[in-house]
């Protein structure tokens, strides 16, 4: 439905009303780790009017306090099929089909908590930790791959999608070298320039590599996190369903935290720095990137009743988009929120949600970067952009926010 967005726009509940925003996403002007400066202008209140692709009006939230209202609160679902797209996606603008089989990002109680339960035991604080042995190994690995390749690569193919790529995979038991089978898959359901045959298709193609991958297990378990699921109360179609969303998952986001992270930093020289000076400030700097790029966003719920939030009434059936970017720019939860700051304490940012749907990802997410990053800089102390930054080609049409390259060069000894 194509719609005149000057125009008077109905609510939920019937009334009209003058025709609110629709979500600005244009980030062409201004600097390119910063929300949108339409957003930037729509966040002096925590919480306004939103025009939907489809004409919908529902909610933008942008303050904190309010977004962690609206995620804690189960009176949201994220039931695919109940939200309007803030903006079209591939020409969508109207419904969603419910969440496929494993997808439990879209699915609410009590579903939703019989799949979390399973899989929350498998990813404690401490199996991840464990991790970061590996973790050094297989980023060393990667490094060593990128020095042979140098002195000037693009450091997204030549780290930020390896490393995260290795790790989930051999979290999940997924053999890295059939990644042809399922990488450019993954490219196509985040990609919103995409339309919804060729997702279907790219969807289908990764469940069948999975279902393969899943009887083997059954058949022969190994050591890994599919393996280990075998012998949960799961059907095939559902282990399947939970494996190609971990791999999607794991595979883009922290991709997409690398490569922008870098650029962030190239482009805070006195940041860069620091963390050169004290690598033990890895973890900081993961998190205090977390909060100032929150690549992960929009969030969208649908509200199931009327529930008052910040005292005001959402009504049944509004769909709210969560806007993490504005939220981690708050500044009554962050002072001089623009500023990337590493020492600064950014624990309590929503760069991996809030509430059921938190990120199951997020210590693996965080022991990645807070190894990666030193590293890096520790192996290629000249390292640098390789073309002035506004070059660097950006993901702006991508569900996770990114660049598409990052091509860097350092001094040969
Ligand atoms: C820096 C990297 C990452 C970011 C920024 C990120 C961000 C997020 C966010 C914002 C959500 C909440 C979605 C919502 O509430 O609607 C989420 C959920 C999720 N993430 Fe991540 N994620 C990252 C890495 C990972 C990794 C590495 C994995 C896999 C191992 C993963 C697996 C998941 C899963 C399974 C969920 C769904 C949880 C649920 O619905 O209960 N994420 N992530």
């Amino acid at each position: 439905m194509s719609y005149d967005p000057t125009a008077a726009a109905t609510t939920a509940d019937g009334t009209t009303t003058d025709a609110p925003p629709t979500l600005p996403t244009d980030r062409r002007t201004g600097c390119p780790f910063d929300p949108p400066a339409g957003l930037t202008a729509l966040s002096d209140t925590p919480m306004r009017r939103l025009r939907y692709a489809d004409g919908h009006v529902g909610r933008l939230v942008t303050g904190h306090a309010a977004a962690r209202a609206v995620l804690a609160d189960p009176r949201f679902s994220s039931r695919y099929e109940l939200l309007h797209l803030p903006v079209s996606m591939a020409g969508m603008s109207g419904e969603l089909p419910p969440a496929p089989v494993g997808d439990i990002i879209g699915l609410d109680a009590p579903e939703h908590s019989r799949y979390r339960r399973l899989l929350t035991g498998r990813f404690t604080v401490r199996r991840m930790r464990r991790l970061t042995e590996r973790a050094e190994q297989l980023t060393s690995e990667c490094l060593d791959a990128m020095e042979q390749a140098g002195p000037t690569v693009d450091l997204v193919e030549a780290f930020a999608r390896p490393v995260p790529a290795l790790m989930i995979c051999e979290l999940l038991g997924v053999p890295y070298a059939e990644r042809d089978r399922f990488q450019s898959q993954v490219a196509i359901l985040f990609d919103q320039t995409v339309g919804e045959g060729p997702k279907g298709e790219a969807y289908t193609a990764l469940l069948q590599y999975l279902e393969e991958l899943v009887l083997a297990k059954r058949a022969e378990p190994t050591d890994d996190l599919l393996s280990d699921l075998t012998s949960a109360d799961l059907t095939d179609e559902e282990l399947a369903g939970i494996g190609g969303l971990l791999l999607a998952a794991g595979l883009d986001t922290t991709m997409n935290m690398l490569g922008l992270g870098v650029f962030a930093l190239f482009s805070n020289p006195d940041q860069l720095d620091a963390l050169r000076a004290d690598p033990g400030l890895a973890g900081q700097t993961a998190e205090e990137l977390l909060r100032y790029l929150s690549v992960a966003d929009p969030l969208l719920r649908s509200a199931l009743e009327d529930v008052e939030v910040e005292g005001e009434l959402i009504r049944a059936g509004e769909t709210v988009t969560v806007s993490v970017q504005a939220a981690n720019r708050d500044p009554r939860r962050f002072p001089d929120p623009d500023r990337l700051d590493i020492h600064r304490r950014a624990t309590g940012h929503l760069a991996f949600g809030h509430g059921a749907h938190q990120c199951l990802g997020q210590q693996l997410a965080r022991v990645e970067m807070a190894v990666a990053l030193p590293a890096l800089f520790a192996r290629f102390p000249t390292l640098r952009l390789a073309v002035p930054p506004r070059e660097v080609p950006l993901r702006d049409r991508a569900n996770i926010y990114g660049v598409v390259s990052l091509p860097v060069t350092w001094d040969k000894e």
